[in-house]
């Protein structure tokens, strides 16, 4: 049975379906307005490259941070279904503002197609961009822990599937977005003039969160709904710094070494909250490796991006732009799922293996190295073919009786006026005065060239062998299909680890830290996006190949010590220590009260004692 009002359809809360359809919408909103974001800086505001990159990765890292926030929010005060309700307002608002910051129309008083105030633009989707940040971050920790929390004690199993399918939704959302929101941008809209339609690409995703927020407020007599208990990350951080002060006052050998550094805030602070606190160390302390894995996931969007570019993306039928690859990921994810959810795992279990969450993060770290090492692989492979300079313009200028122009074909959504894009074949209509003609020509993706027009030139219907075309630089060869393998392990990483995590993140939280350990997963992946960036400013490796086979090294690196780590890491189940301890101290206080005056130091020791055996029995399991 599941904890709240909610009917129960095949053993599963019917809450999880308003929760789960939330989940969809949110990040739909979440990836589809992310998508656009760096061209809307680019070509709407006019940054420059540089200033839209450090604006975008400064909103992904705030995203990233304030899941903490959130989280305070909901354990200490509001609860997880009001902070969700609340911090939703926000970020529809957030979004909503994004699309009006995006209406050109609005400050174009001279009606030419630009915004005269740029200000008024920028201000607004700055403003826009924090509410969301805020906003997304902020329920970020809460959704999933509030949807963990439907589920009774007894109901791991369902609670595990839960959290598969919280994950499909995820990427079925932000796969949806991200190939819808790029297709409505590149539509044309306006009322003086016709512009690219950023609102649009903004405008889908805020619609989508007002659903989301929508449906999450229609299943909301089904939830179970946790009760907030007090400002509890103060009462954390007091009892830490507690513990730390008494232990450094008896730091004499006079005193009795006590079993954990936490037991010196014994004098102070309720057991319960000791033995809660050190569940939550014992798991932060696991996460210390972590970041490692996200700094190579999220390369996916940088420098495998970047790798994309200099490939071939022709598929016949389909031509692949180097950002569209991306989605490989998520289609991945929507099939890997559900496979090793009902075959890999229970196949591994059938063969009596305990394949342990903390087991699986181990194998995911290690499948996100070999992708990394496929990356190098490829990147050799591009090196190899590497396009070389077969002429350049200097020489050509000192060419007689040519005129020429320059021609790049190139795989980006960008164009300037000689830039061709995923094209095979290409016309050109030359001109003077009324007369023209016509020259066609095949072109390879990635490709240059230099057009030497004779100056003998006789206008007609063809003037194909009045031009020569020369190759400057050579197409790429490499196909885009080598990247899949690198894609494949990646996100078969993905699900190992990070389906896993979030789940383990849940089981292992106490029930008044849920949220914040949540959270905590998340500040991961902050901190993993930042070493990206240190690692792409400090180590200028001239090798791009070098620096994959680096960056694979550093995570089996990283992933030895957490397997080691892991393996003293004993499970725990929070509810039955929670359960126990309220039990012995409810027992105790019948105990004072029926012998009174009793040395109080000696009541601290049988305490202490009788605490451990409580919290040594529940945490039997290892990795
Ligand atoms: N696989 C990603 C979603 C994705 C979609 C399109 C392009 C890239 C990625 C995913 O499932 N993300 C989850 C979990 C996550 C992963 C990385 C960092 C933070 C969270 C999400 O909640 O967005």
């Amino acid at each position: 049975m599941g904890k709240g009002k909610s009917k129960v359809v095949c053993g599963y809360p019917l809450s999880i379906f308003f929760i789960v359809v939330n989940e969809f919408c949110e990040r739909f909103s979440y990836y589809g307005m992310r998508a656009v974001l760096v061209l809307y800086f680019k070509y709407f505001l006019r940054w420059d490259d540089d200033l839209a990159t450090s604006i975008y990765h400064t909103f992904v890292a705030l995203c990233y941070l304030t899941p903490i926030l959130g989280a305070i929010v909901a354990d200490s005060w509001l609860g997880k279904f009001k902070t969700i309700i609340y911090l939703s307002i926000v970020y529809a608002v957030g979004q909503v503002a994004m699309a009006v910051s995006a209406i050109h129309d609005i400050t174009d008083s001279d009606r030419d197609g630009t915004p005269d105030s740029m200000t008024f633009h920028i201000v607004l989707s700055m403003v826009g961009l924090f509410l969301i940040a805020l906003g997304t971050g902020g329920i970020k920790p809460c959704v999933a822990a509030f949807g963990g929390d439907q589920f009774g004690e007894h109901q791991d199993r369902q609670r595990r599937t839960f959290f598969s399918v919280f994950y499909l939704c995820i990427n079925g959302g932000s796969l949806l977005s991200t190939i819808i929101t790029p297709v409505l941008r590149a539509q044309e809209c306006g009322i003086y003039s016709k512009q690219k339609c950023y609102s649009l690409a903004f405008g889908v995703p805020a619609a989508l969160m007002v659903v989301a927020l929508v449906v999450f407020i229609i299943g909301s007599g089904m939830y179970y709904k946790a009760e907030p208990q007090g400002n509890i990350m103060l009462d954390v951080c007091k009892c830490i710094g507690f513990a730390i002060k008494n232990r450094y006052r008896h730091r004499s050998k006079q005193y009795p070494k006590r079993q954990h550094w936490m037991d010196w805030a014994e004098e102070k602070y309720d057991k319960l909250l000791i033995a809660q606190i050190k569940m939550v160390l014992k798991v932060l302390f696991l996460y210390i490796p972590l970041p490692m894995f996200w700094t190579l996931f999220d390369q996916k969007g940088s420098r495998w991006t970047l790798q994309a570019t200099t490939m071939d993306g022709n598929f016949g039928a389909l031509v692949i732009q180097p950002d569209q690859m991306q989605t490989v990921n998520p289609i991945l994810i929507l099939t890997l799922v559900p496979i090793m959810d009902s075959l890999i795992y229970p196949l591994i279990k059938k063969c009596g293996l305990n394949f342990t969450p903390l087991k699986r993060m181990t194998v995911g770290m290690l499948l996100a190295a070999i992708a990394f090492v496929c990356a190098a692989l490829v990147q050799i492979q591009i090196d190899v073919s590497t396009k070389q300079l077969l002429h350049s313009s200097p020489y050509i200028l000192s060419g007689q009786g040519f005129i020429y122009f320059k021609l790049t074909i190139k795989g980006k959504a960008n164009s300037d006026s000689t830039t061709v894009h995923n094209t095979d074949k290409a016309t050109f209509t030359l001109r003077s005065g009324s007369q023209s003609c016509e020259y066609s020509t095949n072109f390879g993706f990635g490709s240059s060239y230099t057009f030497f027009i004779h100056s003998t030139l006789v206008f007609g219907s063809n003037c194909q062998d009045s031009v020569t075309a020369v190759e400057d630089i050579k197409p790429n060869s490499v196909h885009m299909a080598l990247q899949i393998p690198q894609y494949f392990f990646i996100t078969a990483g993905e699900v190992m680890f990070s389906v896993t995590g979030l789940e383990f993140s849940y089981s292992q939280a106490p029930s008044n830290m849920k949220a914040v350990l949540q959270a905590g997963w998340l500040f991961t992946v902050a901190i993993g996006n930042f070493i990206v960036l240190i690692v792409a400013e400090l180590a200028k490796i001239p090798k791009q190949w070098a620096e994959y086979v680096l960056f694979a090294s550093l995570l089996v690196a990283v992933c030895v010590i957490f397997s080691i780590m892991a393996y003293f890491y004993t499970y725990i189940d929070p509810t039955e220590i929670e359960a126990q301890f309220k039990k012995k101290i409810n027992e105790d206080d019948e105990d004072d009260k029926s012998k009174p005056g009793k040395a109080e130091v000696e009541m601290v020791k049988r305490d202490s004692i009788k605490c451990h055996d409580e919290y040594d029995k529940a945490t039997q399991t290892k990795m």
